[in-house]
């Protein structure tokens, strides 16, 4: 039986046989250990109540030769199987290679009625290596674990600001916190020392300086699908891609797929989402233009895809040890740094796209998605945990996914 037609203990074994869960791993899941409201009173403001959200695994995403299931945590159905289908395909080929090109955060001081930039752009520099010993007496014990600030830089900004740009070794964390405080260390010798107006002080999430890139290389022959040969289908994923590159409408939809995937995995390793986000969608206009942040073309007989965005995301720090779940999918992912992770996550990023493209050029997206979407939909008409398995089946029949035939059938079966 395959794993996703399995229960879920059926799952949950099967993952602790074939080594992916430890004992306790295994523990969490079954036992369902989740946040307590304890616990949550002590994360927010204002706390009522938790929100729970289903967690699911994309299973086999080979990333640079090793296999890894990737815990994901989304409301959406069909997401997760559109990762596992993707990273199937992409298994068929290359599977993943990923690329880190750096791993540094940038953070902002923001100077303000500055009378003659240039100038003070000029002293700045020249006061570099002070600031940086600034930066670095603020956060000291991150500079004992080898990270630090590294550099800084002054951008000028129309005609009367400045941005300091500090760029931070964050080691193993997201870093925002640590970089907040040494940006304020500096600002305040900013003000103090150098009577600059300081209007603020914050990490920037447009993180230029933590780009990873995922790749693939997959025959064409994996695309086979009814009438449609191989090369066919690559040919329409290749000009889907295209689209993505000349049009903004196109570009955002096909972001938000790959945002599926991604936001997905972030949440469950107990990063900060909104801050992959913000720093992806910026990434996706850095030329002026909005674009897709991934691109596919045909190569011989080879569909190559490639996804390149800022991930800066933390193994340690944030929410990572205070949601008790994060280490438990640390674990069942075989994640054991910040750069697994980056590397794991672009490339759930990559596979959610090409599932979601091949669909598209192919079937069309409703056929695959509305079949795991009529469940959402039985479930939403009211129908029991005995009822949904046959409303689910009774609107796939009718092949009509809207909320008044699902009432309407779910009526007929009680009325039966
Ligand atoms: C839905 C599928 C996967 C069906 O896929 P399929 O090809 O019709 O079915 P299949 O039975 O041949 O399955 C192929 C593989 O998919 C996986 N799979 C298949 N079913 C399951 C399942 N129940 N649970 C877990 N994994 C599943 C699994 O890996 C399976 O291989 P197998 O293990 O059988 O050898 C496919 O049609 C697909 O990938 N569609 C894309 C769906 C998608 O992207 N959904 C997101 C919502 S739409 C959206 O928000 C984004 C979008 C589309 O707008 C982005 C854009 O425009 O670019
Ligand atoms: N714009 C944004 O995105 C903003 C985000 N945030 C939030 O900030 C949080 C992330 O900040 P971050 O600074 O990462 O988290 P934390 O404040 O939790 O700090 C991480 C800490 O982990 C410790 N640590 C232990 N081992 C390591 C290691 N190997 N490498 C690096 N650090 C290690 C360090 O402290 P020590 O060395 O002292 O042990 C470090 O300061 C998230 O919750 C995010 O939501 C906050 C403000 C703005």
């Amino acid at each position: 039986m395959k794993f996703y037609q399995q229960s879920r203990l059926q799952r949950l074994t099967t993952l602790r046989q074939e080594g992916h869960l430890d004992n306790s791993a295994y523990q969490y899941f079954l036992n369902d250990q989740g946040l307590t409201q304890e616990r949550a009173n002590q994360l927010v403001e204002n706390q009522l109540t938790l929100f729970p959200l289903p967690e699911g695994v994309a299973r086999q995403v080979l990333v640079d030769g090793e296999m890894h299931d990737v815990p994901m945590v989304t409301e959406e159905p069909s997401v997760i199987a559109a990762a596992s289908n993707g990273a199937k395909m992409a298994a068929q080929g290359t599977g993943f290679q990923t690329k880190i090109q750096n791993r540094q955060m940038i953070g902002q001081i923001i100077l303000e009625n500055v009378a003659q930039p240039e100038r003070t752009k000029q002293n700045l520099l020249m006061d570099k290596t002070h600031l940086l010993e600034v930066a670095n007496a603020a956060h000291p014990s991150i500079v004992k674990r080898g990270g630090g600030a590294k550099d800084l830089r002054v951008r000028i900004l129309g005609s009367a600001f400045l941005s300091v740009d500090l760029i931070v070794d964050v080691k193993q964390a997201m870093g925002a916190n640590m970089l907040n405080t040494m940006l304020e260390a500096v600002a305040s010798e900013l003000t103090t020392t150098r009577q600059d107006n300081c209007l603020m002080s914050i990490l920037s999430n447009y993180a230029t300086e933590s780009l990873v890139t995922a790749s693939c290389v997959i025959p064409v022959s994996v695309f086979e699908i009814q009438r449609l040969a191989g090369n066919q289908v690559a040919a329409k994923i290749c000009a889907a891609s295209q689209v993505a590159q000349l049009d903004p409408y196109r570009a955002a939809t096909h972001n938000k797929g790959i945002m599926n995937g991604i936001d997905a995995a972030v949440i469950a390793s107990g990063n900060d989402f909104r801050a992959i986000e913000s720093g992806a969608q910026a990434y996706a206009a850095r030329d002026g233009q909005y674009r897709g942040l991934s691109q596919w073309h045909v190569h011989e007989d080879k569909l190559v895809g490639a996804l390149t965005l800022p991930l800066p995301l933390g193994f340690v720090g944030g929410a990572t040890k205070t949601l008790p779940i994060v280490q438990a999918n640390q674990k069942l992912a075989g994640i054991n740094s910040a750069e697994d992770l980056m590397r794991v996550v672009a490339a759930i990023g990559l596979a959610q796209n090409l599932a979601a493209l091949k669909a598209l050029v192919t079937t069309g997206i409703q056929k695959g998605h509305m079949a795991l979407q009529a469940k959402s939909l039985a479930i939403s008409a009211g129908a029991t945990t005995n009822e949904v398995q046959w409303l689910t089946a009774k609107l796939l029949q009718t092949k009509k996914f809207d909320l008044r035939t699902a009432k309407l059938l779910l009526r007929k079966l009680r009325q039966a």
